[in-house]
């Protein structure tokens, strides 16, 4: 039996120069600092991405998408199929922690500046990576197809229709007319479970190579410091044990909220019924939402609501190209505005979120 596993290893070392790359591993090193603990969000969101896919895949075997089946195939799920109730619990649970989890590590980036020349490109696509976290997250709401869903969505999108020009004809094709309706329904089924994967995962292949290629961040303190002082653990075994022993902690955490507190399936949308009281978005759109609330109907010359979407894109643009306008100061790499800025910005994404569930 051993033979035969040395040879099988030896027949793809031949080919694949596996023993080269076991060489390479075992020289991978993490630096070890007092804000180490910053380097594991990252593989969070990516065990979190994966428990997407495979719940995900799961509640493909019985989800039927359609205004006449999707939510009674939901309700078919929750009820009738064996742990079904769990698997979606998980999906909705493992979705908001994955949002959560990829918003720290990325202002966990931000702050230690890991951003910074030679990974800039690795900010880049971890931004759009963000982008397409929130866009599976806003189509995943809507597919089981209930009141809440139906209603936030309806909202959501009616913001693209205040954009001038452009806005009815956008509002269009995203809900495959003039109002949200089963082909609505089609077009976010189709982004959530093909388009989105596809396009995330190509984009999560070049995050985690430049990541591999150019290794983690030091921080920048260690310029100034002596190579000896600096220190490093071995990436294998040691940084991706405690990787795994995070993993499970969270999958914990995962189960008890998915058991203890199921996710609810609510009514059935009715096109017709009148918008219930408190409509909100989910909480990772909460800042945007209560910001354009609190807008007046005319800012400038333009409608509020617009001037909100505007701004918004602009600080969304110049927040993915910050690797390239942090730039050195004269005397050398410390930029304290940056750091205003990003508290800035978290101070005022968590007061608008906390007035959203207040004022609401
Ligand atoms: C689902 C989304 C994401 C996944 C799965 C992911 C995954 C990872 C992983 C596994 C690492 C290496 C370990 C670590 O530093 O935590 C990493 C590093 C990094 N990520 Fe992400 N990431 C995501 C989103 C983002 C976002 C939104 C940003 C910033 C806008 C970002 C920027 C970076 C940068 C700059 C690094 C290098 C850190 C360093 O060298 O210290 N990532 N990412
Ligand atoms: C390949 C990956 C994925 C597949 C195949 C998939 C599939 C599905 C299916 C079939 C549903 C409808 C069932 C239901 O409502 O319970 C759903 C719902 C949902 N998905 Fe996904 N999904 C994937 C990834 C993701 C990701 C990455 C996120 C978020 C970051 C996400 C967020 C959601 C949300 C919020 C719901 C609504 C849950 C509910 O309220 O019922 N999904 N997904």
């Amino acid at each position: 039996m051993a033979k035969l596993g040395e040879k099988l290893f030896n027949w793809f070392d031949e080919r694949y120069n596996i023993r080269g790359f076991i060489e390479f591993m075992s020289h991978k090193s993490v630096p070890q600092h007092r804000h180490s603990i910053w380097y594991y969000f990252g593989g969070v969101s990516l065990f979190l991405f994966i428990i997407q896919v495979l719940t995900g895949i799961l509640l493909l075997l019985y989800y039927r998408v359609g205004e006449d089946s999707s939510y009674e195939s939901v309700q078919f799920i929750v009820s009738k199929v064996k742990f079904g109730w769990l698997i979606r619990s998980i999906h909705s649970w493992s979705a908001n922690l994955m949002i959560l989890a990829v918003f720290i590590h990325m202002f966990s980036v931000y702050f230690t500046k890991a951003y910074r020349k030679p990974r800039e490109l690795t900010w880049v696509t971890g931004f759009l990576l963000l982008v397409l976290a929130l866009t599976f997250g806003f189509s995943g709401y809507l597919l089981p197809w209930n009141e809440l869903a139906f209603f936030a969505t309806k909202v959501g999108t009616d913001i693209i229709g205040s954009i001038p020009w452009i806005g009815k004809d956008l509002l269009k094709i995203i809900r495959g007319g003039e109002d949200v309706t089963g082909a609505t329904l089609a077009r976010f089924f189709g982004l959530h479970v093909a388009i989105l994967p596809g396009i995330f995962t190509v984009i999560l292949f070049f995050h985690l190579l430049f990541i591999q290629i150019q290794g983690m961040s030091e921080p920048p303190e260690w310029e100034k410091l002596p190579p000896e002082r600096r220190k490093y653990i071995p990436f294998f075994p040691n940084f991706l044990l405690r990787d795994l022993l995070l993993w499970l902690i969270i999958l914990n955490i995962l189960a008890v909220l998915a058991v203890f507190f199921p996710w609810e399936l609510g009514k059935k949308a009715d096109p017709f019924a009148p918008a219930p009281a408190g409509i909100k978005p989910e909480w990772y759109f909460l800042f945007m939402y209560q910001t354009l609330k609190l807008l007046p109907p005319k800012v400038l010359f333009l409608e509020g609501e617009f001037f909100g979407v505007l701004m918004f894109t602009v600080a969304g643009i110049l927040w993915l190209l910050v690797p390239f306008w942090d730039v050195k100061t004269k005397n050398g790499y410390r930029n304290r505005l940056i750091n205003l800025i990003g508290l800035f910005v978290l101070i005022y994404m968590l007061t608008m979120t906390i007035l959203g569930y207040v004022l609401s």
